[in-house]
């Protein structure tokens, strides 16, 4: 699994390398862009509209902008003549993509039904654009640190940034990525249609675009995948103009940056983006419904990532309160008012005036459309497609409805780009025979704030609970980057490491690091949390000098396992290794 998984991304690599290098880069400038888009309908729709929010209320049902690209293609049937497709993908985000992306590997004849943009959120609106505003505002906050630099002997002048030159950045870049997708999809034989799917029975799907006779058809698969993802969720009491009051959807294309800005949540959204906006010159308030900020993550990182990233910055917050009211305003003329409402009474405490407000309030399934009972299922209450851990779609009475499977953000289980792609893979393996699960407990998180914070596994809140539940002793591991050579020689000391194990076995049950490039060290943890390696095994492994990798080493080594466990296979290994290579040479 974890080699056909990095098969996929190679493939993407590859897929960006060709682009970056071959006859198919998409333009960079914004004149260039703009005739670009007049031959590429698929990039055009999306980068200018925006897709529907979900209010808690009311699911807008809003078509998203027509996608003028293919006509119906008529497939070849399946090698036995039954189907014309052996699988259908319905939706294409990166949890679609990898899915088809295996599926051809596996041998399968295979079709994605998209209704709006090739790469989904992450591509156009989520991981890709947001990485490229964090890249350049980090930047902006790393050259404008004089301390910082001067303590390393570096004078920099004025450092002066252009807004539309920023958010240029995000545009190409999920422009540029959409279309490796696409073109990875095409020169592999997968058949890209254009609409929106619904099902019209067991295993025929009919897709098509509001006011596009042209475009559409009925197609039959053996398996079908759902992999339509999701849409920004608003709470109630919360109109989104677009302007004032907005979601990530729009503020990723940085149109303006408010001097004062009230970010409703402070999950991964809110964090990235207080990130990119204190980089850029906007203060930021919090508004979180919890009692403390970052209630997602490990306690003691949600602290130490308070001290890093909110308290040294022109940021404050409310904790345990919620925006009950906004009333958007008009930029630069007149303030948007909101509502402090207490979360617990229910009494509304306070009312602020702010520039702008990011609605960072999690994320919606975008669901509705699908026709499920056609195949005698329903989405769940919050709309999720209900799935087994094989990710098997579920009927109405919990069991397995055949032949239909359901990926990514539209289920609900971890709503992640490399979660998606994973249960992609996942599924076709299951649908090709080779039953196959996915465990979500090995799956890495992320948030690219400055520095990152990551994590695998369960928070140190959780693994105490497990330990009463189950009788062992838990074991807690903890290294810090100020004793870590590389760290210091960037001046990057801040920033700290936690593995928490079972003391009796040596499992790993969850790795925490915020610091310097927390997500790239996470992936050590998660890999030997998916192979089963155990403290007492991955201690012996070796790291070079000087790295931020040996932060997680001193983790590994500051580990003590008690009773019969203890010796491992680690020492065995390492004792036989020099002989194993006497023997090689
Ligand atoms: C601002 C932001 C930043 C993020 N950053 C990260 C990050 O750094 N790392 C990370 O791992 N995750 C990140 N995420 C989350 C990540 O984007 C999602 O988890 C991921 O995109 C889910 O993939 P998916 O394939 O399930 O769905 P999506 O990417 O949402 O794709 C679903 C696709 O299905 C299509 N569709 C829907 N209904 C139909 C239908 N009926 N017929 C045909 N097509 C349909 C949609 O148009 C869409 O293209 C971020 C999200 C946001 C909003
Ligand atoms: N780096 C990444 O991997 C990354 C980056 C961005 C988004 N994402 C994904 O996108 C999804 C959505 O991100 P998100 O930050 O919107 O959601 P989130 O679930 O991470 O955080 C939402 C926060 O909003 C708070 N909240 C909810 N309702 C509220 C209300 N009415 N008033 C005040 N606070 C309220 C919650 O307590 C929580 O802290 C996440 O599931 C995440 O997986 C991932």
């Amino acid at each position: 699994m974890a080699a056909s998984m990095a098969a996929t991304q190679q493939r993407l690599a590859l897929g960006a390398k060709q682009a970056t290098f071959g006859p198919a880069v998409a333009p960079r400038s914004a004149k260039a862009n703009a005739s670009a888009k007049r031959f590429n309908g698929l990039v055009a729709e999306a980068m200018s509209s925006c897709i529907p929010v979900v209010s808690s209320s009311r699911r807008t049902a809003a078509a998203r902008a027509p996608l003028p690209a293919r006509s119906s293609v008529v497939a070849q049937a399946t090698a036995d003549g039954k189907f014309d497709y052996d699988l259908v993908i319905i939706g294409c985000g990166v949890g679609g993509h990898g899915a088809a992306l295996h599926a051809v590997e596996c041998g399968l004849k295979v079709a994605v039904i998209e209704g709006h943009d090739i790469g989904g959120t992450c591509v156009n609106r989520g991981c890709v654009p947001s990485k490229a505003l964090l890249a350049a505002s980090g930047r902006v906050r790393e050259m404008r640190d004089k301390a910082h630099l001067s303590a390393m002997g570096v004078q920099v002048g004025a450092v002066s940034f252009d807004r539309a030159g920023v958010a240029a950045h995000a545009k190409d870049l999920a422009s540029n990525i959409q279309g490796n997708l696409k073109r990875s999809l095409e020169s592999i034989g997968v058949d890209i249609l254009t609409g929106q799917a619904k099902f019209v029975g067991p295993q025929k799907v009919r897709y098509g675009l509001p006011g596009r006779v042209d475009i559409g058809g009925e197609v039959t698969a053996r398996d079908i995948i759902i992999a339509t993802g999701s849409v920004p969720f608003v709470p109630p009491g919360i109109p989104i103009d677009g302007k004032t009051v907005f979601t990530s959807d729009h503020a990723l294309k940085l149109e303006w940056l408010p001097n004062w800005i009230a970010i409703i949540g402070s999950g991964y959204i809110g964090l990235e983006f207080s990130d990119v906006y204190t980089a850029l010159g906007t203060e930021v308030t919090f508004i979180e419904a919890v009692d403390n900020l970052m209630p997602g993550f490990d306690r003691e990182i949600a602290r130490l990532a308070q001290r890093l990233l909110i308290n040294g910055r022109p940021i404050d917050y409310h904790t345990g309160v919620i925006a009950s009211k906004v009333t958007p305003g008009v930029p630069g003329v007149k303030p948007v008012v909101i509502e402090l409402t207490d979360f617990k009474t229910k009494e509304k405490v306070d009312e602020i005036e702010v520039d702008a407000v990011l609605v960072a309030t999690g994320r919606a399934p975008y669901t509705n459309g699908l026709n499920l009972p056609a195949i005698g299922s329903a989405t769940d209450r919050r709309g999720f497609v209900p799935v087994n851990e094989k990710m098997q779609v579920l009927d109405t009475a919990g069991k397995v409805v055949p032949h239909v499977y359901c990926i990514g953000d539209a289920n609900g289980k971890y709503m992640l780009a490399h979660a998606a792609s994973a249960q992609g893979i996942s599924a076709v393996e299951n649908i090709c025979g080779r039953p196959h699960v996915v465990n979500h407990l090995s799956v890495p998180a992320a948030c690219f704030t400055h520095p990152e914070v990551s994590f695998v596994g369960v928070t140190q809140e959780r693994a105490e609970e497990l330990a009463k539940e189950q009788g062992f002793k838990l074991g807690v591991s903890k290294t810090s980057f100020k004793g870590n050579s590389k760290a210091l020689a960037e001046k990057e000391g801040d920033g700290m490491a936690k593995m928490l194990y079972r003391k009796d076995t040596g499992e790993i049950l969850g790795v925490h690091i915020i610091g310097l490039h927390a997500a790239d060290l996470i992936h050590e943890a998660s890999n030997a949390i998916a192979t089963g390696q155990r403290v007492q095994d991955i201690k012996f492994c070796v790291h070079a000098h000087p790295t931020l990798s040996e932060v997680l080493d001193e983790l590994f080594k500051g580990a003590h396992v008690e009773g019969p466990a203890a010796a491992g296979n680690g020492a065995a290994k390492a004792a036989a290794a020099p002989k194993a290579a006497v023997a090689a040479a």
